[in-house]
Protein backbone atom coordinates (compact mmCIF):
# COMPACT_ATOMS: atom_id res chain seq x y z
CA UNK A 1 0.00 0.00 0.00
CA UNK A 2 1.38 3.41 -0.68
CA UNK A 3 1.23 6.25 1.93
CA UNK A 4 0.47 9.83 1.31
CA UNK A 5 2.40 10.42 4.25
CA UNK A 6 5.62 13.24 3.92
CA UNK A 7 4.19 13.54 -0.23
CA UNK A 8 4.93 16.20 -2.55
CA UNK A 9 2.29 16.64 -4.56
CA UNK A 10 1.13 18.19 -8.01
CA UNK A 11 -2.46 18.37 -8.98
CA UNK A 12 -2.97 19.98 -12.55
CA UNK A 13 -6.90 21.68 -12.67
CA UNK A 14 -6.79 21.33 -8.97
CA UNK A 15 -8.30 25.25 -8.72
CA UNK A 16 -12.15 23.66 -8.75
CA UNK A 17 -13.93 20.59 -8.72
CA UNK A 18 -13.01 16.81 -8.18
CA UNK A 19 -9.02 18.35 -8.58
CA UNK A 20 -9.98 20.92 -5.64
CA UNK A 21 -11.44 17.87 -3.51
CA UNK A 22 -7.97 15.99 -4.51
CA UNK A 23 -6.28 18.34 -3.04
CA UNK A 24 -7.65 18.60 0.56
CA UNK A 25 -7.80 14.87 0.32
CA UNK A 26 -4.15 14.38 0.16
CA UNK A 27 -3.34 16.95 2.47
CA UNK A 28 -5.95 15.95 4.87
CA UNK A 29 -4.12 12.63 4.60
CA UNK A 30 -0.96 13.92 6.11
CA UNK A 31 0.61 14.70 2.40
CA UNK A 32 3.96 17.34 3.34
CA UNK A 33 2.53 19.97 0.35
CA UNK A 34 0.31 20.06 -2.83
CA UNK A 35 0.56 22.43 -5.72
CA UNK A 36 -2.21 23.03 -7.37
CA UNK A 37 -1.49 23.85 -11.43
CA UNK A 38 -4.69 26.10 -12.58
CA UNK A 39 -5.25 29.12 -14.69
CA UNK A 40 -7.93 29.89 -12.51
CA UNK A 41 -6.85 32.23 -10.35
CA UNK A 42 -9.66 33.53 -8.27
CA UNK A 43 -10.44 30.06 -7.30
CA UNK A 44 -6.58 29.02 -6.61
CA UNK A 45 -5.86 31.35 -4.39
CA UNK A 46 -9.08 31.15 -2.60
CA UNK A 47 -8.51 27.43 -1.98
CA UNK A 48 -5.14 27.83 -1.11
CA UNK A 49 -6.21 30.21 1.69
CA UNK A 50 -8.84 28.25 2.76
CA UNK A 51 -6.40 25.52 3.29
CA UNK A 52 -3.32 27.06 4.99
CA UNK A 53 -6.13 28.49 6.84
CA UNK A 54 -6.99 24.42 7.73
CA UNK A 55 -4.23 22.47 7.71
CA UNK A 56 -1.40 25.17 8.26
CA UNK A 57 0.76 27.65 6.55
CA UNK A 58 2.52 26.31 3.79
CA UNK A 59 0.87 23.44 2.90
CA UNK A 60 -0.74 24.30 0.00
CA UNK A 61 0.74 26.88 -2.37
CA UNK A 62 -1.05 27.61 -6.03
CA UNK A 63 0.80 28.63 -9.01
CA UNK A 64 -1.16 30.55 -11.98
CA UNK A 65 -0.14 27.89 -14.64
CA UNK A 66 -1.49 27.08 -18.43
CA UNK A 67 -0.87 23.35 -18.42
CA UNK A 68 -1.25 23.29 -22.27
CA UNK A 69 1.78 25.84 -22.41
CA UNK A 70 5.26 23.78 -22.04
CA UNK A 71 6.56 27.20 -20.62
CA UNK A 72 4.38 27.05 -18.16
CA UNK A 73 3.90 23.88 -17.28
CA UNK A 74 7.57 22.70 -17.10
CA UNK A 75 8.82 26.34 -15.37
CA UNK A 76 5.83 25.09 -12.47
CA UNK A 77 7.56 21.66 -12.01
CA UNK A 78 10.87 23.20 -11.24
CA UNK A 79 9.05 26.00 -9.01
CA UNK A 80 8.05 22.98 -6.98
CA UNK A 81 11.67 21.06 -7.35
CA UNK A 82 13.64 24.53 -6.00
CA UNK A 83 10.93 25.24 -3.11
CA UNK A 84 10.75 21.17 -1.79
CA UNK A 85 13.87 19.57 -3.82
CA UNK A 86 11.36 16.46 -4.92
CA UNK A 87 8.36 15.97 -6.35
CA UNK A 88 6.75 12.14 -4.99
CA UNK A 89 3.09 12.31 -7.24
CA UNK A 90 1.17 13.82 -9.83
CA UNK A 91 -2.27 14.21 -10.69
CA UNK A 92 -3.03 15.22 -14.44
CA UNK A 93 -6.48 16.08 -13.65
CA UNK A 94 -7.00 19.17 -15.76
CA UNK A 95 -9.66 18.99 -18.78
CA UNK A 96 -12.03 20.87 -20.54
CA UNK A 97 -15.25 19.36 -22.34
CA UNK A 98 -16.29 22.18 -24.90
CA UNK A 99 -16.20 21.54 -27.71
CA UNK A 100 -18.53 23.88 -30.27
CA UNK A 101 -15.97 25.33 -32.07
CA UNK A 102 -13.14 24.31 -34.27
CA UNK A 103 -10.90 26.78 -31.98
CA UNK A 104 -12.30 24.85 -28.69
CA UNK A 105 -11.27 21.78 -30.31
CA UNK A 106 -8.04 22.32 -30.86
CA UNK A 107 -7.49 23.67 -27.51
CA UNK A 108 -9.39 20.50 -26.14
CA UNK A 109 -6.92 18.37 -27.64
CA UNK A 110 -3.99 20.65 -26.58
CA UNK A 111 -5.28 20.31 -23.09
CA UNK A 112 -6.52 17.24 -22.24
CA UNK A 113 -4.29 14.98 -24.33
CA UNK A 114 -0.95 16.92 -25.04
CA UNK A 115 -0.38 18.74 -22.17
CA UNK A 116 -1.03 15.11 -20.19
CA UNK A 117 1.64 13.72 -22.03
CA UNK A 118 3.99 16.66 -21.78
CA UNK A 119 3.40 16.57 -17.60
CA UNK A 120 3.87 12.63 -17.51
CA UNK A 121 7.03 12.94 -19.69
CA UNK A 122 8.74 15.51 -17.20
CA UNK A 123 7.09 13.96 -14.13
CA UNK A 124 8.67 10.50 -15.05
CA UNK A 125 12.01 12.58 -15.77
CA UNK A 126 12.38 14.04 -12.47
CA UNK A 127 11.39 10.84 -10.94
CA UNK A 128 12.58 8.09 -12.52
CA UNK A 129 15.27 5.70 -10.80
CA UNK A 130 17.31 4.99 -12.78
CA UNK A 131 18.31 8.69 -13.43
CA UNK A 132 18.57 10.81 -10.94
CA UNK A 133 14.95 10.37 -9.22
CA UNK A 134 13.69 8.12 -6.21
CA UNK A 135 10.73 6.60 -7.93
CA UNK A 136 6.94 8.19 -7.28
CA UNK A 137 3.26 8.10 -8.62
CA UNK A 138 1.45 9.62 -11.72
CA UNK A 139 -2.27 9.68 -11.74
CA UNK A 140 -3.57 10.44 -14.99
CA UNK A 141 -7.32 11.57 -15.28
CA UNK A 142 -10.00 9.50 -17.59
CA UNK A 143 -13.36 9.04 -18.01
CA UNK A 144 -16.46 6.48 -18.13
CA UNK A 145 -16.45 8.07 -21.78
CA UNK A 146 -13.34 6.58 -22.72
CA UNK A 147 -15.22 3.01 -21.54
CA UNK A 148 -18.30 3.39 -23.36
CA UNK A 149 -19.68 4.46 -26.78
CA UNK A 150 -21.46 7.61 -25.85
CA UNK A 151 -23.54 8.84 -29.25
CA UNK A 152 -24.74 10.96 -29.22
CA UNK A 153 -21.76 12.90 -26.97
CA UNK A 154 -18.94 15.39 -26.98
CA UNK A 155 -17.32 13.04 -29.28
CA UNK A 156 -13.81 14.68 -29.53
CA UNK A 157 -13.69 14.81 -25.48
CA UNK A 158 -14.59 11.09 -25.79
CA UNK A 159 -11.45 10.67 -27.72
CA UNK A 160 -9.10 12.66 -25.54
CA UNK A 161 -9.99 10.53 -22.65
CA UNK A 162 -9.64 7.09 -24.15
CA UNK A 163 -5.94 9.02 -25.74
CA UNK A 164 -5.42 9.53 -22.07
CA UNK A 165 -6.54 5.65 -20.92
CA UNK A 166 -3.77 3.78 -23.80
CA UNK A 167 -1.30 6.14 -23.22
CA UNK A 168 -1.39 5.70 -19.57
CA UNK A 169 -1.68 1.99 -19.41
CA UNK A 170 0.87 1.72 -22.60
CA UNK A 171 3.64 3.76 -20.45
CA UNK A 172 2.46 2.57 -16.76
CA UNK A 173 3.07 -1.20 -17.91
CA UNK A 174 5.56 -3.12 -15.59
CA UNK A 175 7.64 -3.90 -18.05
CA UNK A 176 8.66 -0.05 -18.23
CA UNK A 177 7.99 0.57 -14.50
CA UNK A 178 10.46 -2.12 -13.54
CA UNK A 179 13.07 0.76 -15.02
CA UNK A 180 11.28 3.30 -13.61
CA UNK A 181 9.99 2.81 -10.59
CA UNK A 182 7.51 5.79 -11.40
CA UNK A 183 4.27 3.84 -11.18
CA UNK A 184 1.20 5.47 -13.93
CA UNK A 185 -2.41 4.80 -12.88
CA UNK A 186 -5.26 5.79 -14.41
CA UNK A 187 -8.41 6.78 -12.91
CA UNK A 188 -11.67 6.77 -14.80
CA UNK A 189 -14.19 8.96 -13.32
CA UNK A 190 -17.77 8.42 -14.04
CA UNK A 191 -20.70 11.65 -14.01
CA UNK A 192 -20.07 13.82 -11.51
CA UNK A 193 -21.03 17.49 -10.09
CA UNK A 194 -18.87 19.87 -11.30
CA UNK A 195 -18.36 22.69 -13.86
CA UNK A 196 -17.58 20.45 -16.83
CA UNK A 197 -20.92 18.33 -17.17
CA UNK A 198 -22.64 21.49 -18.50
CA UNK A 199 -19.99 22.59 -21.02
CA UNK A 200 -20.36 19.44 -22.73
CA UNK A 201 -21.74 21.08 -25.91
CA UNK A 202 -21.04 19.51 -29.26
CA UNK A 203 -20.01 21.51 -32.19
CA UNK A 204 -23.75 19.88 -34.21
CA UNK A 205 -26.11 21.90 -32.48
CA UNK A 206 -28.58 19.70 -33.68
CA UNK A 207 -27.63 16.92 -31.25
CA UNK A 208 -27.20 19.30 -27.99
CA UNK A 209 -30.29 18.94 -26.83
CA UNK A 210 -30.11 15.10 -27.10
CA UNK A 211 -26.89 15.05 -25.15
CA UNK A 212 -28.52 17.45 -22.64
CA UNK A 213 -31.62 15.67 -21.76
CA UNK A 214 -29.30 12.25 -21.67
CA UNK A 215 -26.65 14.14 -19.17
CA UNK A 216 -29.94 15.65 -17.31
CA UNK A 217 -31.38 11.97 -16.50
CA UNK A 218 -27.65 11.14 -15.07
CA UNK A 219 -27.09 10.73 -11.49
CA UNK A 220 -24.09 12.55 -10.16
CA UNK A 221 -21.95 11.65 -7.50
CA UNK A 222 -19.79 14.48 -6.05
CA UNK A 223 -16.81 15.48 -6.85
CA UNK A 224 -15.45 15.03 -3.01
CA UNK A 225 -16.59 11.16 -3.35
CA UNK A 226 -14.61 11.25 -6.58
CA UNK A 227 -11.55 12.10 -5.02
CA UNK A 228 -11.89 9.64 -2.04
CA UNK A 229 -11.99 7.43 -4.91
CA UNK A 230 -8.77 8.58 -6.60
CA UNK A 231 -6.97 8.38 -3.18
CA UNK A 232 -8.31 4.80 -2.78
CA UNK A 233 -6.39 3.79 -6.41
CA UNK A 234 -3.27 5.61 -5.28
CA UNK A 235 -3.06 3.82 -2.04
CA UNK A 236 -3.47 0.18 -3.88
CA UNK A 237 -3.31 0.19 -7.50
CA UNK A 238 -0.38 -0.45 -9.78
CA UNK A 239 1.91 0.94 -12.10
CA UNK A 240 -0.91 0.20 -15.11
CA UNK A 241 -3.88 -0.46 -13.40
CA UNK A 242 -7.55 1.14 -14.31
CA UNK A 243 -9.83 2.34 -11.42
CA UNK A 244 -13.21 3.18 -12.07
CA UNK A 245 -14.81 5.75 -9.58
CA UNK A 246 -18.61 5.73 -10.69
CA UNK A 247 -21.82 6.67 -8.39
CA UNK A 248 -19.05 6.94 -5.39
CA UNK A 249 -17.99 3.57 -5.97
CA UNK A 250 -14.53 2.12 -6.67
CA UNK A 251 -13.57 -0.75 -8.67
CA UNK A 252 -10.54 -1.78 -9.57
CA UNK A 253 -11.07 -2.38 -13.85
CA UNK A 254 -7.36 -2.93 -15.17
CA UNK A 255 -8.59 -6.94 -15.89
CA UNK A 256 -11.37 -5.53 -18.54
CA UNK A 257 -9.15 -3.65 -20.17
CA UNK A 258 -7.09 -6.46 -20.82
CA UNK A 259 -9.82 -8.64 -21.69
CA UNK A 260 -11.02 -5.48 -24.39
CA UNK A 261 -7.52 -5.48 -25.70
CA UNK A 262 -7.07 -9.19 -25.82
CA UNK A 263 -10.86 -9.01 -27.88
CA UNK A 264 -9.59 -6.45 -29.94
CA UNK A 265 -6.46 -7.72 -30.95
CA UNK A 266 -7.28 -10.94 -30.85
CA UNK A 267 -6.58 -11.73 -35.09
CA UNK A 268 -3.17 -9.97 -35.11
CA UNK A 269 0.17 -12.37 -34.82
CA UNK A 270 2.75 -10.78 -32.57
N1 LIG B 1 -17.19 15.84 -13.93
C1 LIG B 1 -17.31 14.65 -14.49
O1 LIG B 1 -18.43 14.12 -14.66
C2 LIG B 1 -16.11 13.89 -14.91
C3 LIG B 1 -16.28 12.56 -15.29
C4 LIG B 1 -15.19 11.84 -15.72
C5 LIG B 1 -13.94 12.42 -15.75
N2 LIG B 1 -13.79 13.71 -15.38
C6 LIG B 1 -12.44 14.27 -15.42
O2 LIG B 1 -12.08 14.72 -14.14
C7 LIG B 1 -11.13 15.78 -14.25
C8 LIG B 1 -11.59 16.96 -13.42
O3 LIG B 1 -12.78 17.44 -14.00
P1 LIG B 1 -13.88 18.29 -13.21
O4 LIG B 1 -15.17 17.68 -13.53
O5 LIG B 1 -13.46 18.47 -11.82
O6 LIG B 1 -13.78 19.66 -14.03
P2 LIG B 1 -13.82 21.18 -13.56
O7 LIG B 1 -14.18 21.93 -14.79
O8 LIG B 1 -14.65 21.35 -12.35
O9 LIG B 1 -12.30 21.46 -13.16
C9 LIG B 1 -11.29 21.48 -14.13
C10 LIG B 1 -10.16 22.37 -13.65
O10 LIG B 1 -9.16 22.39 -14.68
C11 LIG B 1 -8.73 23.73 -14.83
N3 LIG B 1 -8.16 23.93 -16.17
C12 LIG B 1 -8.82 23.96 -17.35
N4 LIG B 1 -7.97 24.24 -18.34
C13 LIG B 1 -6.74 24.36 -17.78
C14 LIG B 1 -5.44 24.64 -18.29
N5 LIG B 1 -5.23 24.88 -19.59
N6 LIG B 1 -4.41 24.69 -17.43
C15 LIG B 1 -4.60 24.50 -16.09
N7 LIG B 1 -5.81 24.24 -15.55
C16 LIG B 1 -6.86 24.16 -16.39
C17 LIG B 1 -9.97 24.57 -14.60
O11 LIG B 1 -9.65 25.92 -14.32
C18 LIG B 1 -10.58 23.84 -13.44
O12 LIG B 1 -10.08 24.32 -12.21
C19 LIG B 1 -11.02 16.05 -15.75
O13 LIG B 1 -9.90 15.36 -16.25
C20 LIG B 1 -12.28 15.47 -16.32
O14 LIG B 1 -12.15 15.10 -17.67
C21 LIG B 1 -14.84 14.47 -14.95
C1 LIG C 1 -19.01 12.19 -22.15
C2 LIG C 1 -20.27 11.52 -22.40
C3 LIG C 1 -21.38 12.43 -22.80
C4 LIG C 1 -22.48 11.53 -23.08
C5 LIG C 1 -23.77 12.20 -23.40
C6 LIG C 1 -24.64 11.26 -24.15
O1 LIG C 1 -25.64 11.89 -24.86
C7 LIG C 1 -25.03 10.02 -23.50
C8 LIG C 1 -25.55 9.93 -22.29
C9 LIG C 1 -26.00 8.64 -21.82
C10 LIG C 1 -25.86 8.35 -20.55
C11 LIG C 1 -25.08 9.32 -19.75
C12 LIG C 1 -24.14 8.66 -18.86
C13 LIG C 1 -23.01 9.28 -18.56
C14 LIG C 1 -22.56 10.52 -19.18
C15 LIG C 1 -22.78 11.74 -18.43
C16 LIG C 1 -21.74 12.47 -18.04
C17 LIG C 1 -20.40 11.93 -18.27
C18 LIG C 1 -19.33 12.76 -17.73
C19 LIG C 1 -18.08 12.10 -18.16
C20 LIG C 1 -16.93 13.02 -18.13
O2 LIG C 1 -17.05 14.18 -17.74
O3 LIG C 1 -15.85 12.57 -18.51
Amino acid sequence: MSEVNDKIVIVTGGANGIGAFSVEVFIENQAKHVAILDIDTISGFKLEKHLNTTYGDGKVKFYKCDVSIDDQLFGAFNKVLDSHGYIDVVVNNAAVSLENSLEGIRRLVDINVTALVMSTLKAIEIMRVDKTGKGGTIINISSIAALKQFCPSVFVYCGTKSAVLQFSNCIGKQEYFSKTGVRVITVCYGPTDTDLVPLMINIDDSINPEIRSNIDAQKLQTAESAARGLLEAYKNGASGSTWLVFDSKVTEITSNIDRAYDIMSENFTK
